[in-house]
Formats: C-alpha cells, sequence, structure tokens
C-alpha cells in the first residue's frame, strides 16, 4: 500500500492585491478618493508532495514565491485557490490537532521575547502547547543538550548573539515536537560553524523524530548536507522536482578539474585542455572547466603531458548549477 504523503499540495495560488500610488502629495490625496491596485502572483498553481520523514529543499530566487507557500502550509495565510493536506488537515483551518504537529522557523524573524530569559519564552510555549512537565523537561533536556543551550537559557534574548538565538529560536519552535518543520532560512546570517551547528542538528532532529523538514536556503551547504530531493520554482511555479544528483546531472554539462602541477613555467598550458576559470601560478594550481563528456580523455591527456602533483575531477558548485538552472527557465518536469 503507498504511504500517505505527510505534505500535498494541489494547484496552490496565491495572489497579493498591493494598493499603488505614484510618489508626491497630490497622489497620496487622490488615492484617498480612487485606489489603484495591481495584482502580485507570488505562488502560481504549484503541486508537489513530501513524505513523512523527507528533508526536501525549497529552493527559488529572491521573490520566487517560497515564504509565502511556507505560510500557506503553516496556517498563516489562506491561498486564493487551490488545495493543500498537512497530515490529513488543511492548513489553513488551523485546526488544534495540525497546529500541535507543525512548526515554522523563519530565520529573519525574532518568535522569543527579547527583554525576558529565554527560558521563560520556553515556559510560555509549554503553556500555550500544553506540553505536559514530564514531556517539556524531556524534550528540553535533550534539545539543551544537542544544541548545547546550557549556558544561554538564563540570558535575556537582547543579550545573545545572532547564532546563540537562532539556537534558542529553533529549540523554541521544537519543544512540542512537531512532525513537519518548515524552515525559512535557519541559517541566514550565520557565521559558517553556526550554520554547520545548525544543519548538523536538524539532520539529527529528522533522525531521532522521523520529522519531514521542508526547507529554504540561500546556503547550498544546507541543501547539500541534508535534501537528497529539491523542489525549486521561479515566479511561483514548478521549475524542477527531483533528486539534487539528477539536477545536477541535467543541469551541469562540465565538470571542473582541479590541477596541482609541480612546475607551471608557461601560464597558458592549461589552455590546451579546457576553460581555465581560476589560476594560481605560483602554487601552479588551477582550475579548468572541461565539457562532462570530454573528462576521461582530457584527464588522460594531462596525465600523460604534464607534471601533475595532484587533481580531483568535481561537480560545479551547486549554487552555479542553480544559477544555470534559472537562467534557462527550463519547462517544468518532474522526475
Ligand atoms: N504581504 C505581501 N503583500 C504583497 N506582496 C507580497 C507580500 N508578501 C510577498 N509578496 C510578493 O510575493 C512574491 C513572493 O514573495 P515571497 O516572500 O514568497 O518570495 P521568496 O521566494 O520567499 O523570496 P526571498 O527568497 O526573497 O525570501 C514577491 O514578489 C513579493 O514581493
Amino acid at each position: 500500500m503507498a504511504s500517505v504523503p505527510a505534505i500535498s499540495i494541489q494547484k496552490l495560488r496565491k495572489v497579493y492585491t498591493v494598493n499603488e500610488r505614484e510618489a508626491g502629495l497630490l497622489a497620496a490625496v487622490r488615492s484617498l478618493v480612487r485606489r489603484r491596485t495591481r495584482d502580485v502572483v507570488a505562488v502560481s498553481d504549484l503541486s508537489f508532495e513530501v513524505e513523512a520523514g523527507e528533508m526536501v529543499g525549497f529552493l527559488g530566487p529572491n521573490g520566487a514565491g517560497k515564504t509565502t507557500t511556507l505560510k500557506m502550509l503553516a496556517g498563516l495565510l489562506h491561498p486564493t485557490s487551490g488545495e493543500a493536506n498537512v497530515l490529513g488537515h488543511t492548513p489553513w483551518k488551523r485546526e488544534k490537532d495540525l497546529l500541535r504537529q507543525i512548526t515554522m522557523v523563519m530565520g529573519q524573524r525574532n518568535q522569543l521575547v527579547w527583554d525576558i530569559p529565554t527560558i521563560d519564552s520556553f515556559e510560555l510555549n509549554r503553556a500555550i502547547y500544553r506540553i505536559t512537565p514530564s514531556a517539556y523537561r524531556k524534550i528540553l533536556d535533550e534539545l539543551t543538550d544537542l544544541l548545547d543551550l546550557a549556558p544561554l537559557l538564563h540570558k535575556p534574548v537582547r543579550t545573545l548573539s545572532l547564532g546563540e538565538r537562532m539556537k534558542c529560536e529553533i529549540a523554541a519552535a521544537l519543544l512540542h515536537k512537531p512532525q513537519i518543520l518548515f524552515l525559512d532560512e535557519p541559517t541566514i546570517g550565520l557565521d559558517v560553524v553556526m550554520q554547520r551547528r545548525i544543519r548538523s542538528f536538524i539532520g539529527e532532529y529528522n533522525r531521532r523524530f522521523g520529522a519531514s523538514v521542508l526547507l529554504t536556503s540561500h546556503y547550498m551547504a544546507d541543501v547539500e548536507a541534508l535534501c537528497k530531493r529539491v523542489v525549486i520554482i521561479h515566479h511561483g511555479a514548478l521549475l524542477f522536482d527531483g533528486d539534487l544528483s539528477a539536477l545536477i546531472d541535467r543541469f551541469s554539462p562540465y565538470k571542473t578539474i582541479v590541477v596541482s602541477l609541480e612546475t607551471m613555467d608557461d601560464e597558458h598550458v592549461l589552455e590546451r585542455y579546457g576553460k581555465v576559470i581560476e589560476r594560481q601560478i605560483e602554487e601552479g594550481r588551477a582550475v579548468l572547466q572541461v565539457p562532462k563528456d570530454q573528462t576521461a580523455s582530457v584527464t588522460s591527456r594531462l596525465l600523460a603531458d604534464l607534471p601533475i602533483r595532484d587533481f580531483t575531477i568535481e561537480d560545479p558548485a551547486i549554487d552555479t548549477i542553480i544559477e544555470q538552472v534559472f537562467e534557462q527557465e527550463a519547462v517544468c518536469e518532474t522526475f
């Protein structure tokens, strides 16, 4: 029997109506009498599913409609049309049974109360979600351990660093042990060490509790580390839904070869083998871009012709591939 998806959306659409007004006092007065509005299609007939326990990267350029979609799925916004089903509920009906099983973390928004110690905000969430004292104690201990929160819990939130606050924000959002996590840029603005920390915590939470995760992030390292599958949208519509590896195969016609030579007497020597996209002459190191189907032949020529100290063959960075996807505006295709 096929499993029921944890999240399923069909032809979801959200159109915002925004007031438009020209600059200037006269225009301001005129707008009191006659209002001009404009429709912004934020999400356009979007359909996809997420299985229970699956972690999916939800990608798209600025303004693509990611946050709007997540807000609809978390029950914070009504769609203009279309359907969504999250754990058997329609999210915007905001049924308590569902709200107790989901959470949304927005990296750019504060949920903790600024002037009181973190632990007091946690206590507030305990009351809101009616978590029993023993369940609260247990999950608090687990989260404190996983995120190293002990030194932070009794400090007022305003005194925490951005990374410390983010750890506390995430913990506060997970005290009720939600089965579905909508994570909107949870690592934004954090240094690489803290990004890695939050990332590994999300992976651990998923493994420990079998939670489904829909994650947006502009840091591709987050997506690569956590998500086998990505859903990409552009102008609110689906562009790609499939494995990250299929995305790489499909959209990257190149491999990069990183070569270190014993000596690089002629700085142009590597241009015969591919496009040189980076070069450090003193270290004898260069990065070549080579069409995928020529990788093997170029590699053997390099090894035969030059004093190679070291070399590696890599796929281009995911960021580069995603940029290519947007550039190509590929037709929606589900793998
Ligand atoms: N409350 C709103 N009223 C009017 N338009 C809005 C509103 N919220 C978002 N939009 C518009 O809807 C579109 C989608 O925005 P959304 O925030 O969902 O995109 P996003 O993919 O999350 O972008 P980003 O990566 O920049 O956060 C944008 O054109 C945005 O300007």
